[in-house]
């Protein structure tokens, strides 16, 4: 297919402002529906693996790549969810190139396991370290800053 064709990664890095909205307090829950949305353009641009992921975790403030039959999958989006911070899913086994997505995801995390969680554009971990993360109450903040920034680029552009 298509990855190696020239890339525009980049260019849409602030093009989901809209899930953000003026909501800082509602986190995004009530915004594009928790979460559950896989109708990502993962793998359907012409640019790599890598360059996908990238601009996905650009885009959303928490990004899960997950498999539907994982339970730590489902334990890491409860935390998300039991949060009432939005989230996005990647289904690597529902997707065409999933095993392209987590090669991808091996080089760029050094593991090639699943869950693989990004919040505010940062490689977090695991499912395990998510949680540890959220025990710590480390977790929370991670996402909120992500709004913030978010926000304030909102108001430049206004
Ligand atoms: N401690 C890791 C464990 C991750 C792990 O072992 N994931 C397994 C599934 S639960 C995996 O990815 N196996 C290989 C695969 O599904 O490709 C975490 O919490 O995320
Ligand atoms: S918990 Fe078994 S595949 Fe993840």
């Amino acid at each position: 297919m298509s990855w190696l064709r020239a890339a525009s990664a980049g260019t849409r890095l602030l093009a989901n402002r809209s899930s953000v909205g003026g909501r800082r307090g509602a986190m995004g829950a009530a915004g594009s529906g928790m979460g559950n949305n896989t109708s990502t353009s993962l793998g359907n641009s012409a640019t790599t693996p890598v360059k996908q992921i990238q601009e996905t975790i650009s885009d959303n403030c928490v990004v899960i790549f997950s498999k539907t039959s994982c339970s730590y999958c489902t334990m890491a989006k409860k935390i998300f969810h039991d949060m009432n911070v939005n989230y996005k899913v990647v289904e690597l086994d529902m997707h065409e190139y999933g095993n392209q997505f987590q090669d991808a995801l091996h080089k760029m995390t050094g593991e090639r396991t699943v869950p693989r969680i990004f919040v505010n554009g940062t490689f977090i971990g695991g499912a395990t370290d998510t949680h540890r993360l959220h025990k710590e109450g480390k977790l929370l903040p991670l996402v909120h800053q992500c709004y913030l920034t978010k926000s304030k680029r909102k108001e430049v552009e206004h």
